[in-house]
């Protein structure tokens, strides 16, 4: 057996007895694939853990930068209560029309609202409407701004708030100082703005599963 597969047949036993069946997740997965939305999803693994997370906070409004399908929207909105709020910034046109599609299915299209265009465009306008602190903020979008993303997240939350920046591994290209790469940039001035910044405590984990080697950052906002 391959690395991989073993990632895979580990995943995949987890799945089936930790976040069993879900058909309105699955039809999330089957309409993104359906309209060709790239396969950049969390995984139902990682999904709960975001659910997990934000029910862990008493998450009452929540922030994601990066909507593609939806799915970790909707796992990131099911721990939400009733009157919670969920705004996702997702710059396609045509993801965002999936994922609506894929919100409504899962009844939460009260709860989710998604805003069109480029989240640096989309945050000062969110910022001007003076919105209650986020109290988790889910950043997996291009990987090149998770800094302004992380700054942008700061002046959004407020003490005891968390933020998760997706994918901070780039295949371990994330520990090379001498790389070019935008989203190796991008991801190492978020982590050492993590580390530096007197408002916020972080750490950051590789992982393995379904969708390869990665890895996750989390910050908490502190007084
Ligand atoms: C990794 S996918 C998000 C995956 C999703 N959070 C999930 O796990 O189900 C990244 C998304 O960010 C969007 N995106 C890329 N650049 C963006 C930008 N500047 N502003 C907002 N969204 C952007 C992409 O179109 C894509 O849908
Ligand atoms: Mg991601």
């Amino acid at each position: 057996m391959s690395e991989s597969q073993l990632w895979d047949a580990v995943d995949d036993y987890f799945t089936a007895h930790l976040t069993p069946d879900d058909e309105t997740l699955q039809a999330a997965v089957r309409d993104s694939e359906a309209a060709d939305l790239p396969p950049a999803a969390v995984t139902a693994p990682q999904g709960k853990l975001l659910h997990l997370l934000a029910l862990t906070q008493g998450a009452r409004n929540i922030l994601e930068i990066g909507t593609l399908g939806g799915y970790s929207t909707i796992w990131l909105a099911r721990a939400l209560p009733a009157d919670g709020r969920l705004i996702s910034l997702e710059y396609s046109p045509k993801h965002a029309e999936v994922a609506t599609r894929n919100i409504a299915r899962a009844g939460l299209d009260k709860v989710v609202e998604i805003r069109v265009g480029r989240a640096l465009e989309s945050l000062p306008n969110l910022a001007d409407e003076n919105p209650a602190p986020f109290d988790l903020v889910f950043i997996d979008a291009d990987k090149v701004n998770n800094p302004h993303y992380v700054e942008w997240a700061l002046k959004l939350t407020s003490a005891g708030s968390l933020i998760i920046v997706d994918n901070v591994v780039r295949g371990g290209r994330v520990a090379d100082a001498t790389s070019a790469a935008p989203d190796v940039q991008g991801t190492r001035a978020a982590i050492e703005l993590i580390g530096s910044h007197p408002r916020l405590s972080g750490t950051a984990i590789q992982t393995v599963g379904s969708k390869g080697y990665d890895g996750f950052a989390l910050a908490r906002v502190l007084a």
